[in-house]
């Protein structure tokens, strides 16, 4: 019987002989057979998906929960930071997608070369006190590199992009795409699925219906007053009291400060969006394979009112977002609300295309 360190020392003496140069962007080199060397080579069927920023709060619940994805098969984990641990983490999970990770802008494009979905939660998040739009001084400068990234190495790829402020990173990537003359408006999606993820949760608290049932429309961005829920379109057909109209506004505008301040300055929410983000992707990836019927609400390149972005439903498909929906009917309340909502958003996108302009 061999010892656990002689059996150590065996295992990593026949990876250094098959493996002399190990790969770093596989991260695979400690113990054991390279990927090269191994008789199965993994990658069922399905897409490739990167996430840049995947060693985070909100990356690795979001790496966890894609690996668990059967509609995917490569999983590329990209961060500044720690994505060789996380990486040997996941990859140990037994689900059918290959993960490889990858360290530093040097492996950039490695991480993006092929990809078809790229999910983007790299940035700093809130601490109380902060606006989303606080974050703009960092965040918009990572997203325009992370963005020059994928014009380069993948720029057919679907891009949801979650780092705030939202309301101006997703013009940021836009402007970007367009330098690089690969813009396509199709293509490029910020993610307020968390917001429409909370307006259910907390609408079937109010209505004493399970969430799941429940389906409101949350439109036009994703920051304060430019958060809509479009409660007189609620599914199930109902109807709230003046006082439930405003709670049920100011929680959902107010979901994100929420969790903040309950976590008080050691980040923002990064659980629920995962499980967003994931719901999110999850749809992209249904649309990518030609599903039928899959509508969601995101902030997109949009003529649904006089502004280029806006959140609203569309209907996801082979090429991305194939088509956008009106607003329906609102009511008076929604139709003030849509007003303040589209005056700070002008503000917020001209922020982003100014970023890059400059
Ligand atoms: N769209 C939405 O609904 C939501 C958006 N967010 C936003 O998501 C972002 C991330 O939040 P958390 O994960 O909680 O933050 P975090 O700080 O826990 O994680 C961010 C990760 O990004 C990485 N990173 C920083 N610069 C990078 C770069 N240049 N390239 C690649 N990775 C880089 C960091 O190393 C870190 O691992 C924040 O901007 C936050 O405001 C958060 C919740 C909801
Ligand atoms: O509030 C934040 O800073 C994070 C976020 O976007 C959300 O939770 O909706």
């Amino acid at each position: 019987m061999q010892n656990g360190a002689e059996t150590y020392r065996r295992i990593a003496t026949i990876s250094a002989h098959l493996n002399p140069s190990p790969s770093s962007h596989q991260m695979e080199g400690g113990v054991g057979l390279s990927r090269a060397n191994c008789r199965a080579k993994g990658g069922s069927p399905g897409f490739k998906v990167a996430i840049l920023g995947a060693a985070g709060g909100i990356g690795q619940p979001l790496a966890m929960l894609m690996k668990m994805n059967p509609l995917v098969s490569v999983l590329h984990l990209y961060d500044v930071a720690n994505t060789p641990g996380v990486t040997a983490d996941i990859s140990h999970m037994d689900t059918g997608a290959v993960v490889r990770g990858f360290l530093g802008p040097q492996q950039l494009e490695d991480a993006l070369t092929g990809m078809d979905l790229v999910i983007i939660p790299a940035g700093v998040p809130r601490k109380p006190g902060m606006t989303r739009d606080d974050l703009f001084n960092i965040n918009a400068g990572i997203v325009r590199t992370l963005c020059e990234g994928i014009a380069k190495c993948c720029p057919k790829a679907i891009i949801n992009i979650i780092s705030n402020p939202v309301n101006s990173t997703v013009p940021i990537a836009a402007e970007v795409f367009k330098r690089a003359g690969s813009f396509d408006p199709r293509r490029l999606l910020g993610v307020t699925m968390l917001d429409i993820v909370r307006a259910n949760t907390f609408v079937a608290e109010v209505l004493g219906l399970d969430p799941r049932e429940v389906d409101v429309p949350v439109v036009g961005g994703h920051a304060g007053v430019t958060i809509l829920p479009l409660l007189s379109q609620v599914k199930p057909s109902c109807s709230f009291t003046t006082e439930e109209t405003e709670y049920l506004t100011s929680r959902i505008q107010n979901g994100g400060t929420e969790v903040v301040e309950a976590k008080a300055g050691t980040g923002s929410a990064t659980l629920s969006m995962a499980y967003a983000a994931v719901k999110f992707a999850d749809a992209c990836l249904h649309g990518l394979r030609g599903d039928a019927g899959i509508v969601e609400c995101a902030f997109v390149s949009s003529q649904v009112t006089e502004l280029p972005f806006f959140a609203s439903k569309v209907r996801l498909g082979r090429n991305g977002v194939e088509e956008i929906y009106p607003l329906g009917p609102l009511n008076e309340y929604e139709r003030t609300g849509l007003e303040k909502a589209k005056k700070e958003l002008a503000t917020s996108i001209q922020k982003g295309v100014a970023f890059v302009k400059k």
